[in-house]
């Protein structure tokens, strides 16, 4: 089992946030760890990093009890993977259905659950991979959580650093062009969607653990393009800005 964890328990209660990723040339990866950096700012959440690996995978059935035990006590699972020809990667597929198990327990039932993919292409036929974590996640009984924000790059003034400059709400889209290596994975602006997507996946569960109160941020398209310019700012960096 391969996890990088934090643990910021603080004063407040704690809840489990697990990301649970795969990633062939680390693109994804990137975009894993953003989302985790993202839920690690709510106080209480101790938030799991979690590879799935291809030598995992034997004989076309993937095993990692380590995992398993970590994602039965967590409290929303986060699945990300890309998008290989129009689908889900097989290694995550192996995963998903080493989750027969569960299934059939109902042991990820009221879980919260959010999901993300990687591609080249501006579409890629993402969206096919977000459904697929969806329909996964609610025969798992989990409750599934969608990107809360506008969309972006989507006027005259947009660019790739917008917040969600892809439109996608199922879950979070990213993009990366196919000649860069991880290290200009996706898009400022993705990066910086990926934080706010984990702080919200966060945020709420909390609010459905633990009855933290929960004011929903609003942020109108004016806000939200303000935002985007800031993210494109020459010394800003996805790190410094999430507009939370
Ligand atoms: C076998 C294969 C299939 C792919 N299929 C798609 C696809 O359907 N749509 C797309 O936009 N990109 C596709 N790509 C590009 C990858 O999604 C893209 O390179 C992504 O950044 C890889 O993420 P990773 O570095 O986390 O493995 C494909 C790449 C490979 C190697």
């Amino acid at each position: 089992m391969t996890t990088h964890d934090t643990d910021r328990a603080d004063a407040v209660p704690a809840v489990t946030v697990s990301v649970v990723y795969h990633s062939v040339h680390g693109h994804t990866q990137v975009l894993a760890e953003h989302l985790a950096d993202g839920a690690r700012l709510v106080p209480g959440a101790r938030v799991h990093l979690v590879e799935i690996r291809p030598e995992d995978v034997v004989a076309g059935r993937w095993r990692d009890a380590g995992v398993m035990a970590l994602l039965e006590r967590s409290d929303a699972i986060v699945f990300g993977c890309p998008t290989l020809m129009g689908s889900v990667s097989a290694v995550f597929k192996a995963f998903m259905e080493a989750a027969f198990t569960p299934f059939t327990m109902q042991a990820w039932k009221d879980k919260l659950a959010g999901g993300f993919t990687m591609s080249a292409s501006q579409s890629g036929d993402k969206l096919l991979v977000l459904q697929e974590l969806a329909v996964f996640a609610a025969q798992l009984g989990m409750q599934w959580i969608g990107v809360g924000d506008m969309p972006g790059n989507n006027w005259s003034g947009g660019t790739r650093d917008d917040v969600n400059r892809l439109g996608s709400w199922l879950g979070l889209m990213s993009q990366s062009h196919a000649d860069l290596g991880p290290e200009q994975a996706g898009s400022r602006g993705d990066l910086v969607t990926a934080r706010r997507y984990g702080e919200r996946i966060a945020r709420l569960t909390q609010r459905w653990v633990n009855a933290v109160p929960y004011e929903t941020p609003r942020m109108t398209e004016h806000e939200t393009r303000a935002l985007s310019a800031a993210i494109a700012a020459p010394d800003a960096g996805p790190a410094a800005v999430t507009g939370a």
